[in-house]
């Protein structure tokens, strides 16, 4: 014998409960059934509604009312054939007559005690078995209506009755034992010795199947519902929470007493007395194996799922009244047992000066209540404080047997925690070792599931959530290798590197699975015009651990964005310059909101693209260097023009050409004004830890007087065209002196220079061709011979690959 029940969702529409039909038909094949309804969807919520409207003396009850009868009435028209339908409808119509009869007299006394909420209440079931029962008949199964009040014998504890087993067992048994059929039972509802009607609380049906279930000593159950079975985390926060196959009874327990919602545990007692094996299934898709939940505990994970309570509350009850901890902690829980406060978690420091317990936000005014009520003369005498709230909290559990001595659960989960700045308030373990639970702030919650599910369950890959903004030229290419690179990540890397957000000035478009890189997206399809504030709170609403901003543009706007993206935790790449050119003062913030806040923020490609200059000056500075000297060639752009000037083609052509090769900023004159390499000495003179601002800079600009202040860049190309004589005539005059002419950089003595030079054959400089960078390092360790960085120090490639390794180096921080 097989106990089966169906959820409300499941026979929430005649679709679904054709479905419902195809599944036992397709048991019936192979087993016995017994088959327990539970309302149809909506309807138990409906009737308490109109009970609520009727007491409230509102007359808009009879009108919902109705629409109740004719959802019943329509449900039987579709599921049951004309000739039969009569005695369905006959039944239904003197139910409703009943209740009509019920809510008048509610409306008359304005009264709803437990008792009438419970009579109230039993009709949803009562109407959907009994047409049920008559359906499946029509169906061609032999089927046996059982009204549950007929067997199950509870007190008298309305809305919670306690079931008596002993009479309830014998009265199930006996009634299986004389009637034939499918018995097709009303779930949820039960009746006291007198006949009066009870129910038997949250989730009754699932009780009534496990009490049938275990009366009959069946082989099984199943509980079929509208998700398929009991997932590692909640699906709406964690998109790769996946079913668990199999869990204990004791983890199905303590899974959902943390707040999974699939079962309730006070439902699974009778069927968990008797070793029977609980199977958890979804009516919609009806092949998914679903969970089994049973008596073993299999080896393998460490942790089997994650589970959460929203909106809880930390109440500190401390003082020296506790001291004697005994009667303290005990006091302490006699006057939350009295005012039924729920207790979700319980941490208690060494020096027994304190307890701190979790519990439902909206308890916990009642929790302090009557906590100071308890204590009311020590707080009076100041032996104890005044009990403290702390709201806005949230607490997750992690939950599996097998971390039972097994060293290591809660370093790997405390570790995700920090390493994604999730401040923990209280921690609890039980001596069972079955549950490790911790209070965290209720904004981090998210991130918090998400970075313990990665942790526990994708720990061999790492995921890593960027959100890019600029999608030029280098953010293109970075897509681009990412895509390329993928598969290789995720395999020798253990990265998973996934887009969710990408933005250029126009438009910017969202992705919660994160982009198919394998298939290019155009921002131009998204209707989304790029609004950066929306941006960041869209990429904040996602809450992703391990999140990364990724800033491809050469933009002021999105610069002064950071403070606020370091502020939510989320770790910041960048080619761009803007921020760390700004002033000292502001370099200084955001490194130290950085570090304060546990976050990377990486701009090795703010100087020479990809190579490893910021990288190589911090290490430096770290081990106890001092930089005496900096010379460099810092612009890609500014090489490449110079040196393909000497080829003899046109000035304004080879700055052209520069742009196309994709050397230069978005405008060159950035470049050519020696404004870009400005800031890049400025910025590595910062990392030198020098004091430096960008005015105290001694420029020399190559864009003609005449170029500066035209608006668009082709009209700017055009008013260049008209100097190329002149950059000829430099050229040839450097040439006479047998020298070389390269745009360059000079740090000494805290004064910095950025200018052309006219340089001989033999300095090393001369030598540099197309994007090339050079730096030359001189410190006090490199004092005879400067430190030589050199490599082409533009383009898409080498920039893209430069912020690329950045955001990888932020997956390697981010792993455990
Ligand atoms: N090209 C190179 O070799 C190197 C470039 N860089 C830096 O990389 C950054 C990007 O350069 P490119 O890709 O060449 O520029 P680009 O002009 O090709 O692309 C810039 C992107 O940013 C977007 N954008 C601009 N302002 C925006 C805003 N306010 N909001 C949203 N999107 C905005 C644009 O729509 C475009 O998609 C610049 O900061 C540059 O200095 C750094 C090292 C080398
Ligand atoms: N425009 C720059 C590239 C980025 O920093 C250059 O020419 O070097």
């Amino acid at each position: 014998m097989k106990i089966i029940k169906f959820g409300g969702s499941s026979v929430a529409n005649p679709e679904n409960i054709q479905r419902v039909f195809s599944i036992i038909k397709e048991k019936l094949k192979e087993h016995e059934l017994a088959v327990v309804f539970s309302a149809f969807g909506g309807v138990t919520e409906s009737l308490l509604k109109i009970a609520q409207l009727a007491r409230e003396g509102d007359e808009a009850y009879r009108e919902v009312l109705q629409t109740l009868e004719e959802k019943h009435l329509a449900i039987v028209r579709q599921l049951i054939s004309v000739q039969s339908q009569s005695t369905v409808m006959t039944f239904v119509k003197v139910r409703f007559k009943e209740l009509e009869d019920l809510f008048h007299g509610i409306y008359l006394i304005k009264e709803n005690s437990p008792r009438t909420l419970d009579y109230v209440a039993s009709f949803g079931e009562r109407l959907s078995a009994f047409i049920l029962a008559e359906s499946m008949q029509g169906q061609g199964l032999k089927t046996q209506f059982l009204d549950a009040r007929d067997v199950i014998r509870t007190n008298d504890r309305f809305g919670q009755a306690k079931v008596d087993f002993e009479v309830t067992n014998e009265a199930i048994k006996n009634y299986f034992a004389k009637y034939d059929g499918i018995k097709v039972i009303t779930g949820f509802i039960s009746s006291t010795a007198k006949g009066e009607t009870t129910t038997l609380g949250r989730s009754g049906s699932d009780y009534t199947a496990a009490i049938f279930a275990a009366a009959l000593d069946a082989e099984n159950l199943e509980i079929w519902t509208d998700v398929s079975g009991v997932l590692t985390s909640d699906p709406k926060l964690v998109y790769t929470a996946f079913t668990i196959p199999q869990l204990s009874y004791n983890e199905a327990m303590e899974l959902s007493h943390f707040g999974a919602k699939v079962i309730f545990p006070a439902t699974m007692q009778p069927a968990m007395r008797k070793s029977i094996p609980i199977y958890i299934k979804n009516t919609f898709e009806p092949e998914n194996p679903g969970t089994l939940i049973n008596g073993e505990v299999s080896p393998g994970a460490l942790i089997k799922g994650i589970s959460s309570i929203p909106n809880v509350s930390i109440v500190t009850v401390q003082g020296a009244g506790m001291l004697d901890s005994t009667v303290g902690t005990s006091r302490v829980f006699k006057a939350l047992a009295e005012a039924k406060v729920n207790v979700l978690l319980i941490s208690q420091a060494s020096s027994e000066h304190s307890i701190c317990l979790a519990i439902k936000t909206q308890e916990s005014y009642l929790a302090k209540e009557a906590v100071e009520k308890e204590f009311f003369y020590e707080i009076k005498s100041g032996e104890m404080d005044k009990v403290i709230l702390l709201h806005d909290l949230a607490t997750v559990a992690v939950v599996g047997e097998n971390m039972k001595h097994n060293p290591g659960a809660s370093g790997r989960m405390f570790r995700a925690l920090g390493r994604n700045n999730i401040n923990v308030g209280a921690i609890a373990q039980g001596s069972s070792e079955l549950n490790i639970s911790a209070v965290i702030p209720q904004p981090d919650l998210q991130k918090a599931l998400n970075a313990l599910h990665e942790a526990f369950f994708l720990s061999e890959n790492k995921v890593l959530h960027v959100f890019l903004v600029g999608v030029g030229l280098i953010g293109q290419a970075l897509i681009k290798m990412i895509a390329n690179q993928q598969q290789k990540l995720r395999g020798d890397n253990e990265l998973d590197i996934q887009i969710h957000g990408m933005a250029n000035s126009r438009f910017m478009a969202f992705h919660e699975d994160g982009f198919d890189l394998s298939n290019p997206y155009e921002l131009s399809d998204s209707d989304e015009k790029t609004d950066l504030n929306k941006f960041i709170r869209t990429m904040e609403e996602m809450n992703f651990s391990n999140t990364v901003f990724v800033d491809c543009t050469a933009s002021q706007d999105v610069a002064e964005l950071y403070t606020k993206i370091l502020e939510a935790k989320v770790a910041i790449v960048t080619p761009n310059k803007k921020a760390n050119s700004g002033s000292m003062d502001q370099y200084r913030a955001l490194k130290k909101l950085a570090k304060k806040r546990g976050v990377k923020f990486l701009y090795e490609t703010n100087v020479a693209a990809g190579l490893p200059v910021i990288n190589t000056l911090q290490d430096l500075m770290l081990s106890g260097d001092r930089v005496i000297r900096i010379e460099a060639v810092l612009s890609g752009s500014m090489n490449y023009i110079f040196s393909e000037l000497e080829k003899g083609d046109p000035f304004s052509e080879v700055v052209k050409k520069a742009k196309e090769l994709g050397f230069t900023e978005p405008d060159p004159r950035d470049d050519l004004s020696g404004m870009d390499v400005a800031r890049k000495i400025l910025i590595l003179g910062r990392e030198a830890e020098q004091d430096l601002e960008f005015d105290s800079i001694e420029i020399q600009s190559m864009v003609p007087e005449d170029c500066q202040n035209l608006g668009s860049v082709p009209e700017f190309f055009e008013v260049l065209r008209t100097h190329d004589i002149d950059f000829a005539e430099m050229l040839k005059v450097a040439e006479a002196k047998g020298e070389r002419l390269r745009f360059m950089a000079t740090l000494e003595n805290g004064k910095a220079k950025v200018g052309l030079n006219s340089l001989p054959i033999a300095h090393p400089f001369s030598g540099l061709g197309g994007s090339d960078n050079m730096i030359l390092l001189t410190t006090d360790r490199y004092k005879d011979r400067p430190m030589i960085i050199r490599g082409p120090g533009a383009g898409a490639d080498v920039t893209a690959a430069g912020v690329f390794a950045d955001v990888i180096r932020i997956g390697n921080y981010t792993r455990e």
